[in-house]
Formats: structure tokens, C-alpha cells, sequence
């Protein structure tokens, strides 16, 4: 029998803490559904790991969050990577694959590891006590990416509440999503124009992205779309991921002390934190035939809810699953998503995190909490509003 659920993972109690409603979830069976939004639900870390890789059964193109394209009107024109499916979605993929990949970014490795230092360096100097969200993880990425994509100086202070909203617009038209709708205008529409060729400077991703257009890899009208992607996946999730592994270092300081002992870990940390933590919490996909999964039918047509979160902290897959623990292995883990949509970003969000952490420790020699860490909800982000640490100079 198909467990039911009348909760609401994205009232404001289970976004202030999911782990109960995931465990729940998890140990009901491996699919169940969820009343309040008449959509399936996997919790467990094998359903979701399926789903995502089997992208012919559970497709992207029919909408990633509650809202179903075919029957309802987007907020925005579709993402052409992450709101497609093969083969629409094969060339925009390969383009930024190649824009975003490893070995593109080792051009950007020494300016992005010298930024950090001068940022540390000064919160060191002036005490050590700082808000973490505003002054470190809302500081270091916006200073970063937004040159490395092209973008213009002025302005850049709405890539953060267009990335907010857009991650809110995943779920139902809650009262997050009503808040964002009333700004959400002016900011979409600076967005749309840096998009814009003209606006983008040389040897940027973005120009790049253009570049792959005069070849014909893809075409002109996609170009700007995929822009977008950047601009929309690009900045508030290294901002709470980077979050997400200082607040995880500061309650576990034996893990600091082991990552400053041994460096080599720092590559594990933040993909641990992104395990640990989930920056991104949930995605959709639609039934596109009847599937059979975890012993259940999910009729064609339905939404399945993705707890990534639920099956990063799944004990059927993880050890001791609730431990931020630097001496596992977090690979497989489904932060980033797994399969043909897995995040085209990761290797930047990777070396973000690395830059900072490797800042960090050759300057503090222990982070810790000062104070009561906040929340900022959002219906898709696991995101701290708050984050009072102390930095002590090595
Ligand atoms: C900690 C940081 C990040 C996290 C946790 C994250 C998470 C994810 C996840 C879970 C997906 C899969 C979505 C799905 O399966 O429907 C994804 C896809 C994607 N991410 Fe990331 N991401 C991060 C950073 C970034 C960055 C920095 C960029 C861009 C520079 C980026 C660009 C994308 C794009 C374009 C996709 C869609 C890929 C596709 O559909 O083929 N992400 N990300
Ligand atoms: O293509 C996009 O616009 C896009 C938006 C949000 C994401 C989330 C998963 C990081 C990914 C892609």
C-alpha cells in the first residue's frame, strides 16, 4: 500500500528543519505521495538516484519544479539544459560543458585563490568576528564569477534575489514565491539584457557561449538563454554551498584542525558539505509513461518530488549519515544531481570553495559559532541567513 504524506516540505517548519519529515519519508517504503500537492515522493537515496538516471522514464522537459509545462505557463522561458531533454537538450549541454569544464577553468585558478586571501586577511585583522553569509559567502562569489562570466560591473546586485526567486519558483506559489513576484520584474529584466552580446565582455563564459554560436554549435536565439543559466544557477547555490561548509567546519573543529593538517582535504570538504547540508534540496520530474519503481506504478504524467537532501543522509547508503566526516568518501552523492543534467557547474563551485578553504586555512587556525545561526528560507535552497563565526589567527 502507497504511504501517504499530508506534509508540506515547503511550509515553513520542514524548510526550517527536514531531517524528521525525511526520515519519515525514508523509512515508509521507497516511493510515497504526498496529498497536499498530489505528487510522488522519493526519499531514499536508490529511488533518486534512478530517477535522475533514467531520463527517459522521469523527463525535465515538461518543468524540473511542481509547476507542469504542459499544462501551465513557465514564469520564464524554459532553461534550455535544465527544463530539456535529449536531443534538445544534447548541444546547449555540450557548449557549456566545454565553457564550464575543469580544464577551461585553469586560466582562473590563481586570480580566484588570490581573492580570498585579501578577504580573509582583513576580517583576520580586524578581529576575526563576522557574519559569514554576508561578509565571506555572499562576498567572495559575487566577486569572482560574475567577471569570469563578462558581466558589467553596475547591477550585480540582482543576480542574488533573481537566483532566490527562480529557486523559490521550483515550488508551489507559496507566500516566498508571492513575496519575489512583487520586485521580480526590473531584476528578470536586467538579467535578460545582460544576456545580450554586446553586454558581455571578451573571453568571458558568456561571450564564449556566443563564440559556440558563430561556429553553429548552437544557434544565435539559444545563446542568450544559456547565458541565463549561468547567471540563474551560477551564484546562489556556491553562495550556500560555501554556507553550507563553513557553518559544518565551525561545529565540527576537530575537522578543521584534520582538513589544516592535511590540505588534501579540502576537495573532500566542500563536496562532503554539499552531501552533508544539500544546498539544493529538491527537484521534480514528470512520469513520462507509466513507470514501475521501488515496487510501485507512478502513472504517466505524474510529478516525482526528488528529496536529494533525504537520500544524501539516507543510512541504507551513507554511514553514520548526520556526521560532517572529512575521512568518507562523499562521492555518488546526489547534490549535484546525477546523470545527463548533472550540475554543469560543479567544477566551478568546486574551485570557488577550494580557493576560500585554502585562504582559510593558512590564516585561521580555528572557526568557531559566536551566536544563534539563522535560516533563510527558500522553497528549494537550504540556505543560512545568519552565520556568527569567530576566526582565530593562525
Ligand atoms: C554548490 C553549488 C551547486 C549545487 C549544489 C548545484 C546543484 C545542481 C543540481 C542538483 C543540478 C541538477 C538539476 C537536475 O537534475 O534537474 C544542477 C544542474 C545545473 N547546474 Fe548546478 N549546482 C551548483 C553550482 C552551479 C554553478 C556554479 C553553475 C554555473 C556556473 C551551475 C549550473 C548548472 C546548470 C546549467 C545545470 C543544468 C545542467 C543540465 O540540466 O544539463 N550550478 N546543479
Ligand atoms: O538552466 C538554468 O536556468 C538552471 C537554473 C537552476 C539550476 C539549479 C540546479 C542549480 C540549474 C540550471
Amino acid at each position: 500500500e502507497l504511504p501517504h504524506f499530508d506534509d508540506d516540505p515547503f511550509g515553513p517548519e520542514l524548510l526550517e528543519d527536514p531531517h524528521p519529515f525525511h526520515a519519515r519519508l525514508r523509512d515508509s517504503g521507497p516511493v510515497a505521495y504526498l496529498e497536499r500537492y498530489g505528487v510522488f515522493a522519493l526519499g531514499r537515496y536508490e529511488q533518486v538516484r534512478a530517477a535522475l538516471s533514467d531520463w527517459q522514464s522521469f523527463i525535465s522537459g515538461a518543468g524540473v519544479g511542481l509547476a507542469n509545462f504542459r499544462t501551465e505557463t513557465p514564469w520564464r522561458p524554459p532553461s534550455l539544459l535544465l527544463e530539456a531533454d535529449p536531443p534538445h537538450h544534447d548541444a546547449p549541454r555540450a557548449v557549456l560543458t566545454s565553457v564550464l569544464s575543469s580544464r577551461a577553468l585553469r586560466g582562473l585558478r590563481d586570480q580566484w585563490f588570490a581573492d580570498p586571501e585579501s578577504l580573509v586577511d582583513d576580517l583576520v585583522k580586524r578581529g576575526g568576528e563576522l557574519d559569514a553569509v554576508s561578509e565571506l559567502a555572499e562576498v567572495f562569489p559575487l566577486r569572482v564569477f560574475p567577471d569570469a562570466v563578462g558581466l558589467a560591473k553596475d547591477g550585480r546586485e540582482n543576480l542574488l534575489p533573481y537566483g532566490s526567486h527562480a529557486f523559490n519558483a521550483f515550488g508551489p506559489r507559496n507566500a516566498l514565491v508571492q513575496d519575489g513576484e512583487a520586485t521580480i520584474g526590473a531584476v528578470a529584466e536586467w538579467i535578460g539584457e545582460q544576456c545580450a552580446r554586446d553586454r558581455l565582455a571578451p573571453g568571458g563564459f558568456g561571450e564564449q557561449i556566443w563564440r559556440a554560436a558563430d561556429r553553429g554549435d548552437i544557434t544565435a536565439e539559444q545563446a542568450p538563454l544559456i547565458v541565463r543559466s549561468l547567471l540563474t544557477a551560477g551564484v546562489d547555490t556556491t553562495v550556500n554551498g560555501i554556507s553550507a561548509v563553513l557553518s559544518a567546519l565551525a561545529r565540527n573543529p576537530e575537522q578543521y584542525e584534520l582538513m589544516r593538517r592535511r590540505p588534501e582535504l579540502i576537495r573532500v570538504a566542500f563536496d562532503e558539505a554539499v552531501r552533508f547540508e544539500s544546498p539544493v534540496q529538491t527537484f521534480f520530474r514528470v512520469a513520462e509513461q507509466d513507470v514501475s519503481l521501488g515496487g510501485t506504478v507512478i502513472p504517466a504524467g505524474s510529478k516525482v518530488l526528488m528529496f536529494l537532501g533525504s537520500a544524501n543522509r539516507d543510512p541504507r547508503r551513507w554511514v553514520q549519515p548526520d556526521r560532517f566526516d572529512l575521512q568518507r568518501d562523499p562521492s555518488g552523492h546526489v547534490g549535484f544531481g546525477m546523470g545527463i543534467h548533472q550540475c554543469a557547474g560543479q567544477h566551478i563551485a568546486r574551485l570557488e570553495a577550494e580557493a576560500l578553504l585554502t585562504a582559510l586555512v593558512r590564516r585561521v587556525r580555528r572557526i568557531e559559532l559566536t551566536g544563534t545561526p539563522r535560516r533563510k528560507h527558500n522553497n528549494t535552497l537550504r540556505s543560512w541567513g545568519y552565520l556568527p563565526l569567530r576566526l582565530t589567527e593562525a
